[in-house]
């Protein structure tokens, strides 16, 4: 089977007014650099990210854990990214998890956009993991069962039914479009019919193992920024729950437009910390010192950054830092986000005085994104909650 007659999305004939309308565009403040394709392609020109090695924050060593701790930090206040080895994420998680989501998008166009092939992860077995009870392998379902009065299995998801994308609906001009599709797979489990597509086991449990891992890493990070502030973790134990944060899958297909178009579109993240899972294709590019740097993707790491509520919570001493994707001619690529948020209801307040950013719910965040992404055209951000 030709899968890619089948699996690519029609983003040329869908949004053929976008492709062939010449209209001057509302340019976001983001959208300051032409893409120079030499620049992307050219390995001397891309850069390695702060690389931080954490197996040290389980030494015995004192000083090898505060060192790494002041790598994470220096790292985070300089670059708002850096990359983390010995993650303690196994290379058998990553391949495998990379296996499943090629195979989930390699599904038929039309299956991806009519059936709701993946969906809410089985947070209970997280959460009894994370509450100490649960110490042996997910594997083990027996251990899965825990009490429906739980509070969290209460809770509605947050994002809705929309997980799988490709390009952007709202877009009215190219420089607003993404060349990509993604599954966005909040980490919930509410209801049991909805995630219950027997093709799609295997993908489930790698997905939950990696959501499983992948959540105390960015537990310990968020706990050592937090320190650095001079607080503790109970904030982020307390509001960002495995349920209340979302993997999203990205692939992006070749694009023969790679000079007018993004594979993903400038943007941050609306998230307190991401953590990146990409292949070695590469596009990545983040701001520094105000121009766009193009990331050299390193297989045994994985990339994490600031997003928007650390900014917020830490009052402008972590930075969200605008990023994007630039598409490839010729090969697909792929990656996996995972967004460290809290619940719906948070309310997120800068932890030092006086505040740069007023008081605001995520929820309040969230629906400020969504309306000026339809209204004005881009993501407008932290700049609407200045006090
Ligand atoms: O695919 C990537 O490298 C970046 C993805 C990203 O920025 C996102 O999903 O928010
Ligand atoms: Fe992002």
């Amino acid at each position: 089977m030709d899968f890619a007659s089948t699996s690519e999305p029609p983003f040329e004939k869908a949004y053929q007014t976008l492709f062939t309308d010449k209209q001057e565009s509302i340019k976001s403040p983001l959208f300051n650099q032409v893409l120079e394709d030499g620049d992307v392609d050219d390995d001397n020109k891309k850069c390695e990210l702060p690389l931080i090695d954490i197996s040290r924050l389980n030494d015995y060593n004192k000083e090898g854990c505060l060192e790494c701790k002041r790598e994470i930090i220096r790292a985070s206040k300089e670059w708002g990214f850096f990359q983390v080895v010995n993650h303690g994420i196994s290379r058998e998680v990553l391949e495998k998890t990379r296996e499943e989501q090629v195979k989930l998008f390699r599904q038929p166009f039309e299956r991806k956009t009519k059936e709701i092939i993946c969906s809410r992860l089985d947070v209970k077995k997280k959460m009894m993991m994370r509450s100490g009870s649960i110490t042996n392998s997910i594997n083990n379902s027996s251990e899965g069962s825990c009490s429906s009065n739980n509070e969290m299995d209460m809770k509605k998801p947050i994002f809705g039914d929309d997980i799988y994308r490709w390009g952007t609906p709202t877009a009215t001009s190219l420089d607003h479009f993404s060349w990509s599709e993604a599954f966005h797979i909040p980490l919930s489990s509410y209801d049991d019919d909805v995630a219950s597509h027997p093709k799609f086991e295997v993908l489930r449990f790698i997905m939950e193992e990696f959501a499983m891992k992948v959540s105390s890493l960015a537990d310990r990070i968020a706990e050592i920024l937090a320190e650095s502030l001079g607080h503790g973790p109970e904030f982020f134990k307390e509001n960002c729950l495995p349920n209340t944060c979302y993997l999203r899958l990205n692939r992006y297909p070749p694009c023969p437009f790679r000079s007018q178009v993004f594979g993903l579109m400038p943007h941050t993240d609306s998230d307190f910390l991401t953590v990146l899972y990409q292949d070695h294709v590469g596009g990545l590019q983040l701001v520094k010192n105000g121009s766009w740097i193009t990331v050299k993707p390193n297989p045994d790491a994985l990339v994490i950054n600031i997003g928007d509520l650390f900014q917020v919570w830490s009052n402008d001493v972590y930075k969200s830092v605008e990023h994007r994707v630039i598409a490839n001619r010729q090969v697909e690529r792929y990656s996996v986000a995972y967004f460290y948020c809290p619940s719906y209801d948070t309310v997120i307040r800068s932890c030092a005085e006086p505040p740069i950013y007023r008081d605001f719910s995520f929820k309040e965040y969230r629906e400020q994104v969504q309306e000026d992404v339809v209204t004005v055209g881009y993501k407008v951000g932290l700049l609407r909650f200045l006090q």
